[in-house]
């Protein structure tokens, strides 16, 4: 990576200083309790590294999108809760992000100790990438530490504002892993890289196949996203999903993988649903065999067969988005056979890099996420560094 990071900070740059970092702490909550606490988890090693440096820690992070409003439930209390419990050692909750209270919580911090800011996006002025909001954030650190990874892709005041008022500005040890990855396996890919993309739409994907088509040597695509491609080459779906403004991208997506020479796999047979419901009648078809009436919501045993077929001699993987409705476990079969294939090929040396949002769900239900070489902490953020988009949040950090 060409950032500097924490590693490149000796002791004497953190003992005593007040660190501000950026941490991702938009975990999902059911009544009131935190349901994953991953990206906690995934913090952890840089504020550890900033503890035993005896640096004063002072994390920021927003939770959900409460538009400029306090709303309680988008409090961090309970992340404070959590992460002293995993530390092992008290957090500060501050009451805000910003104000006298908050300077007087960073004033009585030690050295060692950590502090955590209230919700940033309790200020309209954070997603607004305000920078008389990023000063007054500033005002209370010497140094900054972006650790943020599914937030990089947002321009906000406490993501890039921050990095003009805070010398130095480094990342933190989960963007350097997410970028050694996510990075790596599209600039640099071990081959044969095979790409599988899943998920609802063809159209919320388009820039990912894009980009992946000019890198990868095989594209599986599963999901939603399959029956706009049947339509366009005059299958009937029934019912299925289709975005029929994208019949034509879908040929020509299927077209460009012709021109590069990427094998391009679409599942050969489906399983298909009366209607969209866990208990709806289901039955196995080919694709050239889908009734009006149906919709598919899964891939068939078939297209398992297919698709592991077509893994078996790779060496590098990238997945994101699910084969089917994984919710609903008679059409989930698809999407965890597929976890377990991948699981096992990175018993056998494969690397297989997870894309965040539901794919790491799925990974997670069948148990698997333990054996994967790389789960990403962010849906939109691995997206569109897969997209080779610049990260507003990576770009402002100090080159290395
Ligand atoms: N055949 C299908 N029909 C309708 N929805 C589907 C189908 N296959 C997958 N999905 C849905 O796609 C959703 C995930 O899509 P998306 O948000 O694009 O993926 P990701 O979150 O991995 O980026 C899941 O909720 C899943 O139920
Ligand atoms: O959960 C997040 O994104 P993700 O759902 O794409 O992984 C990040 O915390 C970013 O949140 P945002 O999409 O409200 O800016």
């Amino acid at each position: 990576m060409s950032k500097k990071t924490i590693a490149n900070l000796s002791a004497a740059d953190l003992a005593g200083k007040r660190v501000l970092v950026r941490v991702d702490f938009n975990v999902p909550f059911d009544n009131g309790s935190i349901t994953d606490d991953t990206r906690i988890r995934a913090a952890l090693p840089t504020i550890k590294e900033l503890i035993s440096n005896g640096a004063k820690v002072i994390l920021c992070s927003h939770m959900g999108r409460p538009k400029g409003k306090v709303v309680d439930s988008m409090s961090l209390t309970p992340v404070a809760a959590r992460l002293g419990e995993l530390l092992g050692q008290k957090v500060t909750m501050c009451d805000d992000c910003v104000g006298e209270s908050v300077t007087a919580a960073i004033g009585g911090l030690e050295n060692g100790q950590v502090a955590l800011l209230e919700n940033l996006r309790f200020h309209s002025e954070e997603e607004g990438n305000d920078p008389e909001f990023a000063k007054q954030l500033a005002a209370n650190a010497d140094l900054y530490v972006n650790d943020a990874f599914g937030t990089a892709h947002r321009a906000h005041a406490s993501t890039e504002g921050v990095t003009h008022y805070l010398s130095p500005s480094v990342a933190g040890y989960l963007i350097e892993k997410e970028l050694q990855y996510l990075q790596a396996a599209i600039e640099n890919p071990q081959r044969p890289l095979v790409a599988i993309i899943g998920g609802s739409k063809v159209s919320s994907k388009i820039g990912v196949i894009e980009t992946l088509l000019e890198k990868c040597d095989k594209l599986i695509i599963g999901g939603g996203m399959i029956f706009t491609f049947y339509k366009a080459r005059g299958l009937n779906v029934g019912k299925s999903l289709v975005e029929d403004d994208k019949l034509e991208l879908a040929k020509s997506l299927e077209a460009k993988a012709k021109e590069k020479g990427v094998d391009f796999l679409l599942p050969s047979d489906v399983v298909l649903a009366d209607n969209f419901a866990p208990d709806a009648n289901a039955k196995t078809t080919s694709i050239d065999n889908i009734e009006d009436g149906w919709m598919g919501l899964d891939i068939g045993p078939d297209s398992i067969k297919l698709f592991q077929d077509a893994l078996s001699d790779c060496k590098a993987v990238i997945w994101n988005g699910p084969m089917g409705v994984f919710e609903f476990d008679k059409f989930a079969a698809g999407t965890e056979a597929i976890a377990r294939t991948l699981a096992e090929l990175t018993g056998t040396g494969t690397t297989t890099i997870i894309g965040g949002g539901d794919s790491v769900a799925a990974v997670e239900k069948v148990g698997v996420a333990e054996k994967m070489s790389h789960i990403s902490t962010g849906g939109g953020a691995s997206l569109e560094l897969l997209e080779s988009k610049v990260l507003p949040g990576i770009a402002a950090l100090d080159e290395a």
